[in-house]
């Protein structure tokens, strides 16, 4: 290890600690290495910095977004997207340019726009559930699916199989798949590794599949959307307002079917991951659930469903969302950010080209900071405003690091919030949630790592859980809001196949 870097397990020569990082799981080798090694720590050969302390995280990331604001080179991203992508494209001004885009269409106000179609696919969800509570995993992936397609290409997809939700999350799987670490040949760090012949390096054939069928995805989706446009069928979507400006905001074709792509990868995984992780929690600590209940009883009653603004009245539903946050981030080790010049911190040298991990994971479970950080308890977001414990240092602190950092911190935070929140009250209001299979192990949430799908988002292995209306009072009004979503629906369901069309009345 050069000298000056943060310390680090010890290293080998030549291979430095690369036989050390696990190609599965590895923000939780990371977080036994920060507990012996503290709060940044490095290793090597490729200088890796991981950081799990927020004030250092505060200090390096935040605050000094201009050397921490490039991606790592990825060169499967490179050929894969033409380095269009904006949550893996280098800084620059392509980059720029996006991230200007995105800023400016999904702040707080702009997202507010498009609650009315988000509340109406929180309604269908219900509704879906009524009718096959057992197949609840599908059903919340198409609900989170169809809002960020209704919301960014304005086009929604009313049930999942034959949809562009199922188009999309079949080449979204592969892409994941290519751009998992360790899983191909590391280009990046030896570039010789490139010219390997095709028949020995599949990333290559498995790219240009992914590519195609990425390129396709979107550009339909965008011409579906400039058609709309064009005949004057608008209806508010993101992307109209992408095309409107498109001009003044200095983005090619490729840039502004990308963007909405980019967001659609952003949004659908994460929020359905989000939900899923809550039913696990919610159906395996029945106290927690009643006492959410009782406060959204006790403030919305039984005569109407909840709205986005009812959040702000329930302090012990937002604990319970923070508190899912928390307890399974949704990508752990959040997305890599690349030194631009070289940096110091805390008398450590950092040099310009490292790689800079942030292990959510470890901050949300650190024992300095929370009690009990293994137990699923909402209520320490009742006692203080980060839920750490009495005397824990908050310097740095945020209740969001799983949306990231710096000048690449999520600019889709407003959408995914308005989302997740509409619909974990929906769920709370309206059903009873319990366990249907106790699991393989003793605790009563699962923790293992073999309980999940690895990744860059880590995602609930599929699980059982019985799903029940809290009353025919509360399934009758769900079946009327669904009904009465219909106008709203009809404005996202100008392109829907024939058997499409006849799912929707038939549903
Ligand atoms: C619960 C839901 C979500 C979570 C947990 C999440 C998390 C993240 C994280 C950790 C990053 C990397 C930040 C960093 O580099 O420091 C990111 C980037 C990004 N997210 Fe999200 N996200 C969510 C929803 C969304 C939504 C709804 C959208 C789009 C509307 C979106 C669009 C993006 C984009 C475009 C980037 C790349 C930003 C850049 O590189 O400049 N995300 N997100």
């Amino acid at each position: 290890r050069e000298s000056g870097l943060p310390p680090g397990p010890p290293t080998l020569p030549v291979l430095g600690n690369t036989h050390q990082i696990p190609t599965k799981f590895a923000y939780l080798r990371f977080a036994e290495w920060c507990k012996q090694y503290g709060g940044i720590f490095s290793l090597t050969s490729q200088t890796i910095i991981v950081i799990s302390c927020p004030r250092l995280i505060h200090d390096f990331m935040d605050e000094r977004g201009g050397s921490m604001v490039d991606r790592p080179p990825s060169r499967i991203a490179e050929m894969t997207t033409n380095g269009v992508h904006m949550a893996l494209a280098r800084s620059g001004p392509l980059w720029k340019s996006l991230r200007r885009t995105a800023l400016l269409l999904l702040n707080r106000e702009a997202c507010l726009q498009h609650m009315p179609i988000q509340q109406a696919e929180a309604t269908q969800l219900m509704y879906d559930l009524l009718k096959q509570p057992e197949d609840f995993v599908e059903h919340i992936e198409r609900a989170t699916a169809s809002i960020m397609l209704s919301t960014v290409f304005g086009v929604r997809t009313p049930r999942y199989s034959d949809s562009f939700a199922s188009r999309f999350s079949s080449v979204q799987h592969k892409w994941q798949a290519l751009l998992e670490p360790g899983v191909h040949l590391p280009v990046d760090i030896f570039s010789a590794l490139e010219y390997i012949p095709e028949r020995w390096a599949s990333w290559k054939t498995i790219s240009r599949d992914v590519r195609q069928q990425q390129r396709k995805l979107y550009y339909d989706l965008m011409n579906d959307c400039e058609r709309r446009i064009g005949e004057n069928r608008r209806n508010g979507c993101f992307l109209e307002d992408v095309i409107d400006q498109q001009g003044m905001l200095g983005l090619t074709t490729d840039m502004v079917a990308y963007l909405g792509g980019v967001c659609l990868e952003g949004g659908a995984g994460t929020a359905a991951i989000s939900l899923q992780k809550f039913v696990l929690c919610i159906s395996r600590y029945p106290d927690v659930q009643a006492r959410a209940q009782k406060e959204i009883d006790d403030f919305i009653g039984f005569t109407r469903l909840p709205s986005i603004q009812d959040i702000e009245h329930l302090p012990y539903a937002q604990a319970v969302i923070k508190e899912v946050h928390r307890f399974y981030p949704i990508a752990p080790l959040a997305v890599p950010h690349f030194t631009t010049v070289d940096e110091s911190i805390d008398g450590y040298f950092i040099p310009k080209g490292s790689v800079i991990f942030m292990n959510v994971y470890a901050v949300y479970h650190s024992e300095d900071s929370y009690e009990q950080p293994e137990v699923f308890m909402p209520e320490r977001y009742l006692g203080s405003e980060f839920g750490t414990k009495p005397g824990a240092d908050t310097t740095g602190f945020r209740s969001d690091f799983h949306f990231g950092n710096g000048r690449r911190i999520c600019p889709g935070i407003h959408l995914a919030n308005n989302a997740i929140i509409m619909n974990i009250m929906n769920l709370l209001w309206g059903f009873n949630f319990s366990i249907a299979d106790k699991g393989s192990h003793d605790s009563p949430v699962p923790i293992q790592p073999e309980d999940f799908t690895p990744g860059l988002t880590i995602r609930p292995k599929p699980f059982k859980c019985n799903i029940q209306p809290r009353s025919d009072k509360h399934a009758e009004l769900i079946r009327e809001a669904y009904a009465h979503a219909r106008p709203t629906f009809s404005m996202f369901e100008q392109e829907l196949t024939p058997s499409e069309q006849k799912f929707v009345e038939d549903w």
